[in-house]
């Protein structure tokens, strides 16, 4: 028996290869090593199983034509002890019958003697890559449970941990902060944590969206108003500036705020005291301001929509939440996290297929979190069984894969003649690219264009692109 270790590198997977033939024991693991496997080989069923009592295998390349005891009955032997352990058995062209009976027996794959090095690399790298998303799987509910994020949030990405201390930071401060991020990355879930993880998490967190009101009710709403200010202001009204008394009022699109009430609002920051609407008195306010965006408020600035010095009164501190496709990372987890909510709310306790979480990991999630926890939710009322499959996630998602892999990689232009493209050619890659840009949205990619939808699709038919 001889039992060579490859590397030093802790995570590697081990791979034990059965076979009587010295040269492609030899073959296989140099093959193996390149591709980072720790390597153990044996001659015969009986070596394999030492090494197996002695060593924890993740995968197995096994001869089915072994001297002694035969391939098939150490397979059977082998997923008895460790019926977790991958195999893969090695079969002549003569016995493929016996292969297909091996995958009977629980082996993963098989692959036909003689083979090449390359179709051997081709089926380590799928077990990899199987392996590790089975790991991710399997370490989801575990880290679930363990610290996985910060103040209610999940999220572990390096991006996410520089947030969290900054979190920290701004939670012990009383100045405002400006939350920025793209719509559904978490911005009033960070204006939370930011609340409850300081010195005034006991007072009230009362937020507004300022997209949503209309002008007259948000001026209410945030300033109160003094009875008979307009018709039906029956009794005054605290507003919500003065009700914080010591917590937090969290403005939500804070950009969608009319000119009028962000002047209004920046003398009531300048002052630390507002006036009701029809009231002649000044009430006081303690009263902290977390506001939140997904505009360019910069931008905003220049465009003369928003008040340059409202801008500078809440950039104090900026908070940037990353979307979510920059932190694909953390995707397994808020999987985990989600699930576990629907299992707390339904008493049912439900898993992802490897090839569902998968598909999860290559989209882009333009809706980031919430498009993933809608997406969830949605897929945890459509199936059946425990398990979410791709065919319960959302079409879009399905297709993404399709789509990305035609779209993404379009083909090369054609050789230009001197130097000269064809109009033809430079259409198709105008088209194919803003389609990627704009992460699949073919309607928008029209209608930027300059083209109807029904002349995209035909275009994208014509050039045997995913529609
Ligand atoms: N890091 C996170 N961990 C757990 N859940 C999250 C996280 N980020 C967002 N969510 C969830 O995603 C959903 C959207 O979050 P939230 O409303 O805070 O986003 P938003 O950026 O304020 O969106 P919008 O700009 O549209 O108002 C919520 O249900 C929230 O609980």
């Amino acid at each position: 028996m001889t039992v060579q270790q490859a590397s030093t590198e802790a995570n590697l997977l081990n791979l034990l290869i059965v076979d009587d033939e010295r040269v492609v024991r030899e073959g296989c693991r140099d093959v193996a090593q390149t591709l980072g496997f720790s390597t153990f080989t044996a001659e015969n069923a009986e070596q394999a199983y030492k090494i197996l009592d002695s060593t924890s295998v993740d995968v197995i390349l096994l001869d089915l034509r072994l001297p002694g005891i035969g391939g098939l009955e150490a397979l059977r032997q082998i997923k008895q002890r460790r019926p977790e352990t991958i195999v893969i058995v090695v079969t002549g062209y003569a016995t493929v019958q016996s292969a297909v009976q091996a995958m009977k027996h629980g082996a993963f794959d098989y692959v036909t003697k003689p083979f090449n090095m390359d179709e051997l690399r081709i089926l380590l790298d799928r077990v990899t890559g199987h392996l590790k998303l089975t790991t991710e799987n399997r370490m989801l509910r575990e880290q679930v449970k363990a610290r996985h994020g910060f103040g209610g949030m999940v999220g572990r990405a390096p991006e996410m941990e520089r947030l969290y201390r900054i979190i920290t930071k701004a939670a012990n401060s009383t100045h405002p902060v400006l939350i920025m991020g793209e719509s559904g990355t978490g911005k009033e879930v960070v204006a939370r944590a930011v609340h409850y993880t300081g010195c005034y998490k006991d007072k009230p967190f009362i937020p507004v969206d300022c997209g949503s009101l209309v002008p007259t009710l948000i001026e209410s709403e945030l300033f109160g108003y003094v009875k008979g200010a307009f018709t039906g202001a029956q009794h005054s009204k605290q507003g919500l500036l003065a009700m914080a008394d010591g917590g937090t009022v969290f403005l939500d699109e804070i950009g969608e705020l009319p000119i009028d009430l962000q002047s209004k609002l920046l003398r009531a920051l300048q002052e630390k005291e507002i006036r009701p609407v029809g009231g002649t008195r000044a009430v006081p306010i303690n009263v902290r301001i977390l506001a939140a965006t997904n505009r360019d408020l910069e931008q905003a600035v220049q465009q003369g929509t928003f008040r340059r010095d409202l801008y500078f009164r809440l950039n104090v501190l900026t908070l940037r939440i990353p979307p979510l496709r920059d932190r694909k990372q953390d995707i397994p987890l808020l999987v985990g996290h989600f699930l576990e909510r629907t299992e707390r709310a339904t008493g049912f306790q439900r898993n992802i297929s490897d090839e569902a979480l998968k598909l999860m990991l290559t989209y882009d999630w333009p809706g980031n979190v919430r498009e993933l926890e809608h997406c969830l939710d949605r897929a945890c009322a459509l199936t059946s069984g425990p398990t979410i499959n791709t065919l319960d996630l959302p079409t879009t998602i399905q297709n993404w894969h399709v789509q990305t892999q035609t779209v993404l990689a379009p083909q090369a232009p054609a050789a230009p003649t001197n130097g000269i493209v064809p109009i033809a050619e430079m259409e198709k890659q105008a088209i194919l690219e803003a389609i990627e840009r704009l992460h699949g949205d073919k309607l928008e990619a029209a209608r930027l264009l300059g083209i109807g939808k029904t002349t995209l699709y035909r275009k994208l038919k014509e050039y045997g692109a995913a529609i």
